[in-house]
């Protein structure tokens, strides 16, 4: 599991450790994590052209003790100050070390710009001598690597607000910060590299799944496991107008851990489901979890899907389905799963308000119709109604592709069936599901069903380790 914490929850946990520790421990630990990671990123550090960019405070600091450590390797380091205030013993380092202070004219021909301009104690945006400073390395290609975060996000909600600094790379420390998790923020990090500088932290704010936690939830059948023991879902899904989701919607959930599949809808769409896959059963029976929404058009009915809503087997409630949710019942076992537009609409507020500010409205969603949300997109975020918080983080923007929600949909059905609770169906899904586009990519187009197709071996690969 990788794990984000909050800049107080941050704050707190260095006071505790610097306590215990001499005087710049920490910095030293950061700052030499932070000059290996840049040396790493250049190739070769000897000879290379590198540019600080400082700000007042103490990720300044960090990012004048790695140009220390990379000048005495033999880079040439140059530290714009872009403030009055600067972190007085790093700079002395740098300029003990061969360093020197410069100006903006360096940063065309360097080979990087490394941006110490603000970490964890930045507020959103980059005042005007950074911003010239930032937008002088994007208009001359100069690789920026962030320190800590990149500098003018909004760290502790992903947000970006106001200009910010674009990285090719971040170096950050202790642990992880939202920012690192949460879009649009995340993708303004690059990769993430954490060092660990032996912060004691408490539970996470945001956690994301790593390969080791699908193998520990991944509900695996065992000896004395029979079709039903493993699970039954039942699949209210597409209609005459949109068979096809039917169809796609049985791949995501027979490429899941189900036991057995039923398929409750109209006869002409039955058909074309068993016609795909003769292992699913067409008609009414027990089941220990719903699939519902996908393609319904017109056909949607919304009292039954109330009706399911409210009785005890958890259910997946997608694309059109979400119509029926309401803030009235008791919806724990429920995994929604809305893409930004719907979350707008169920919120009634703008899609663009959403995408900019995806974890605040993913929680407010959780908490407001008292189920697990999962907001789709490149960066996915699960959210549940007690407050726990997942992103995934390995998908491909490939899987951008009609039908793919319905793989995802089918999937997560499949994975409550199997006796996962909804934010551990919704992030094992959202992880397998991009680990099956990823396979079936290979960095090219893939399709909905070839998504499908690749989930038994991606889970394999997985469960193996
Ligand atoms: N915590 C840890 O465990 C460890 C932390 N470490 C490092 O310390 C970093 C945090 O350092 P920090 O507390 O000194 O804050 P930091 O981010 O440098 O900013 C400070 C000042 O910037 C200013 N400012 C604000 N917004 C601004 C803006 N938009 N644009 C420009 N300026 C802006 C504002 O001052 P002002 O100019 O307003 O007086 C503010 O006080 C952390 O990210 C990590 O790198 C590691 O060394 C070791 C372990
Ligand atoms: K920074």
């Amino acid at each position: 599991m990788r794990r984000a914490h909050t800049v107080e929850q941050v704050r707190a946990a260095e006071a505790d450790l610097m306590a215990r520790l001499p005087e710049g421990t920490l910095m030293q630990r950061a700052a030499t994590g932070l000059a290996v990671a840049i040396s790493n990123f250049l190739g070769s550090t000897y000879g290379a052209r590198v540019v600080l960019l400082i700000g007042s405070g103490d990720n300044g600091g960090d990012a004048l003790y790695a140009g220390a450590r990379l000048a005495r390797r033999g880079a040439q380091v140059t530290a714009v100050l872009l403030s009055s205030k600067v972190h007085e013993l790093g700079l002395q380092a740098l300029k003990t070390s061969g360093g020197r202070v410069g100006s903006t004219d360096d940063i065309p021909t360097a080979d990087l710009v490394v941006d110490g301009i603000v970490g964890i104690g930045g507020r959103p945006g980059l005042r005007p001598d950074a911003l010239a400073a930032v937008q002088l390395a994007e208009q001359y290609d100069v690789p920026i690597v962030a320190v800590d975060t990149p500098s003018g996000v909004d760290v502790d909600t992903g947000e970006t607000p106001e200009p910010h600094v674009n990285a090719a790379l971040t170096v950050t420390f202790g642990t992880h910060k939202i920012c690192h998790f949460i879009d649009p923020a995340a993708t303004a990090c690059g990769p993430v590299h954490l060092v660990d500088i032996g912060l004691d932290l408490p539970p996470a704010a945001v956690e994301s799944l790593q390969a080791a936690d699908i193998r520990n939830l991944y509900p695996v059948p065992h000896g004395e496991s029979d079709k039903y023991s493993r699970g039954v879902l039942g699949l209210m899904v597409g209609s005459t107008q949109y068979p096809g989701a039917a169809v796609i919607a049985a791949s995501g959930a027979l490429g899941g851990p189900v036991g057995m599949v039923r398929y409750v809808g109209p006869d002409t769409v039955a058909e074309a489901v068993r016609a795909a896959h003769p292992e699913i059963v067409a008609g009414n029976g027990r089941v220990q979890a719903w699939a519902i929404g996908s393609g319904l058009g017109d056909e949607l009915d919304i009292p039954l899907i109330r009706e399911l809503l409210d009785a005890e087997e958890p259910v997946v409630l997608d694309a059109d389905g979400l119509k029926a949710l309401d803030d009235a019942g008791d919806h724990v076992d429920v995994l929604a799963t809305p893409h930004a537009g719907e979350l707008a609409r169920l919120l009634d507020v703008d899609r663009a308000t959403v995408e900019a500010e995806r974890l605040k409205y993913a929680r407010l969603a959780a908490e407001r119709f008292d189920v697990t949300i999962l907001l789709k997109g490149a960066t996915t975020v699960i959210a549940s109604p007690d407050g726990q918080v997942r992103v995934n983080l390995n998908a491909t923007p490939w899987l951008a592709t009609a039908g793919a929600g319905d793989v995802l949909a089918g999937l997560c059905g499949s994975l409550l069936a199997g006796g996962l609770s909804p934010l551990d169906a919704g992030s094992v899904g959202a992880y397998l599901h991009a680990a099956a586009a990823n396979l079936a990519s290979s960095s090219g187009p893939i399709t909905a069903m070839s998504v499908a197709a690749a989930l038994p071996e991606a889970t394999r690969y997985l469960l193996r380790g």
